[in-house]
């Protein structure tokens, strides 16, 4: 068994990154070395990133893992999700798998599998070791700090070959960050509750490594970005970010795969983003210096506020009367705060209290549960949108709230009212925010939209005066196309996009014969004008 020193001998500046790489290099993809954009918060010793080995075309798969070394599910996620494959049972049927259906640990009650096969995995890998800590515990901890027992757990008992251990330690832990920012006492907090249930580690060794999975894990997501928990992976923790990335990660059940979403040169750095990089400059530069600990240099920053996502429907100064008065009483009662500066004049102070005001309503619609109560919320930040004048379509958080109003919609059952939005996003917005035809959110929403057409066309009684068959075909082939390089062609979703493709068109030649194929070409071009008309029906 591995001792409490052996944790020492690893610590991060016994270990040289760029050496264990150039060994690497010649088999793998890519690798690791020291990165011309990363320092480190304090400024002193350079961070490293992730660097292609060979040149990728856009739309390729950099490199793939099974499954991330740990991840954590959500608490809700807990109860309706595998937590080895990743299974979601909401989202099972619409892959085929029907009944699908989690089981709880005999032992511990807190991780779900959906067959003994995946109950069995987890058991070998790590359960084993913790369902009595997590039996005892009469608490739910973090999901970050289940990703830090895991790992310290999984190295104790020898499940954590050397190498591995290595590449872990040599990530940053950012702890004087998580000091200077007053965050250290919660952590502090976290490793004393969990030190009992799990005895063989000091707190010291669970506070570095709790900073260590604090600074370096990403969200766990579906094939369709729904939020499942967090992972955790060596290697992809490697990464360094930029807010206009050549390169992202997706997930196909536990498989998680690095893809390049732009033309990768041989040795250029591999770049990914870390938050939504839609947001106007100041909320990302906010995001990442709070989360992350540095001010972002990369080429859409470097531009400040002349990029797209930073403009504003009419300049500041022509704010209506009406309008400035409401920002000057919310300015009576707060600061705009630095995620939502837009310059110093009075003006602009007013327009970033809107801002702050249009943010403050995102946030808070997605934490409620109750629907209705969400919707009116909703409804409220688009109004305040349009009615200012100030954002265009694509300005965030316009966007999100109507793709926050679209899933309100659909989880109503308002499936045509949804449709105009849907629309909307897909003419007005998509291609603007993200130009490239295959980037995964873009292809994952009109798959989204492909769907709503689906089921709209096997409601007949709706007449929406467009041919619904056609325009799911219209939008289905689409995605069919793109899907293949955004999530690869062997993906589960490109499978299921595949299959959905087949049968449409398997109903068209049905209902046409010979000339389906005529007919399909002929109508697809009309029918896409007439769906990207429907956007005009959309409200906000
Ligand atoms: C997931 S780690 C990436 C690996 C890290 N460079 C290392 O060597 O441990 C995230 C940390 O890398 C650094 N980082 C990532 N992207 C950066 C960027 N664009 N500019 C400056 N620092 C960056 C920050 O310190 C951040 O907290």
């Amino acid at each position: 068994m591995t001792t409490q020193r052996d944790y020492h001998n690893y610590h991060p500046e016994h270990f040289h990154p760029e050496m264990a790489a150039k060994e690497e290099t010649n088999k793998s993809p890519y690798y690791i070395a020291v990165s011309p954009i990363c320092v480190t918060s304090k400024f002193s010793t350079p961070g490293n990133g992730l660097f292609a080995s060979r040149a990728f075309q856009p739309g390729s798969l950099i490199f793939s893992s099974p499954r991330p070394l740990v991840a954590a599910l959500d608490p809700d996620r807990l109860l309706d999700t595998c937590a080895n494959c990743f299974l979601w049972t909401i989202e099972a049927s619409s892959y085929g798998i029907e009944n699908a259906s989690v089981s709880a640990c005999m032992g511990c009650k807190t991780f779900r599998y959906c067959k003994k096969a995946c109950q069995k995995e987890a058991w070998n890998r790590v359960h084993k070791h913790e369902c009595k800590a997590y039996k005892n515990a009469n608490k739910q901890f973090p999901h970050a700090l289940r990703v830090t027992m895991e790992i310290l757990t999984r190295r104790y008992y020898e499940k954590l070959d050397d190498q591995t251990w290595q590449l872990i330690c040599g990530l940053s832990t950012h702890m004087d960050d998580f000091k200077k920012n007053g965050r250290f006492a919660d952590i502090q907090l976290a490793a004393k509750s969990v030190v009992s249930d799990f005895p063989h580690f000091d707190t010291n060794i669970i506070e570095e490594m709790y900073c260590r999975v604090l600074s370096n894990t990403f969200t766990l997501v579906t094939a369709t970005f729904d939020t499942l928990g967090l992972m955790f992976d060596p290697t992809f923790a490697y990464i360094n970010h930029s807010c206009d990335p050549n390169a992202y990660v997706v997930m196909d059940g536990p498989e998680v795969s690095l893809r390049s979403l732009r033309p990768i040169e041989k040795d250029e750095e591999i770049i990914i983003s870390y938050i939504e990089n839609t947001y106007p400059y100041s909320r990302r530069q906010s995001e990442l210096k709070e989360s992350w600990f540095f001010t972002c240099n990369c080429s859409k920053c470097a531009q400040g506020f002349k990029t797209i996502e930073d403009e504003w429907e009419i300049p500041p100064s022509k704010l209506s009367k009406e309008w400035k008065k409401k920002a000057d009483e919310l300015l009576a009662i707060q600061s705009p705060g630095d995620a939502n500066y837009v310059g110093d004049t009075e003006d602009e102070l007013r327009v970033a209290a809107l801002q702050a005001e249009v943010w403050r309503i995102c946030e808070e619609e997605q934490k409620l549960t109750e629907q209705v109560a969400a919707q009116d919320l909703i409804t409220s930040g688009l109004q305040l949108c349009k009615s200012s004048r100030l954002w265009p379509d694509h300005r965030q958080p316009y966007h999100a709230l109507r793709e926050d109003l679209i899933v309100s919609m659909l989880s109503a059952g308002h499936y045509s009212a949804a449709l105009p939005y849907c629309a909307k996003g897909y003419r007005d917005v998509l291609p603007i925010l993200h130009p490239e035809k295959a980037h995964p959110v873009r292809v994952v929403q009109t798959w989204r939209t492909a769907k709503l057409a689906l089921y709209l066309a096997a409601e007949p009684d709706k007449d929406l005066g467009l041919d619904m068959p056609m325009v799911s075909l219209m939008l289905v082939n689409e995605v069919e196309e793109m899907v293949k390089l955004s999530h690869g062609e062997s993906s589960s979703l490109a499978k299921l996009v595949h299959a959905r493709w087949l049968e449409c068109m398997g109903e068209m030649q049905r209902a046409m014969g010979d000339a389906a194929e005529w007919f399909v070409n002929e109508m697809i071009p009309k029918q896409r004008q007439a769906f990207l008309k429907m956007a005009d029906l959309a409200e906000y």
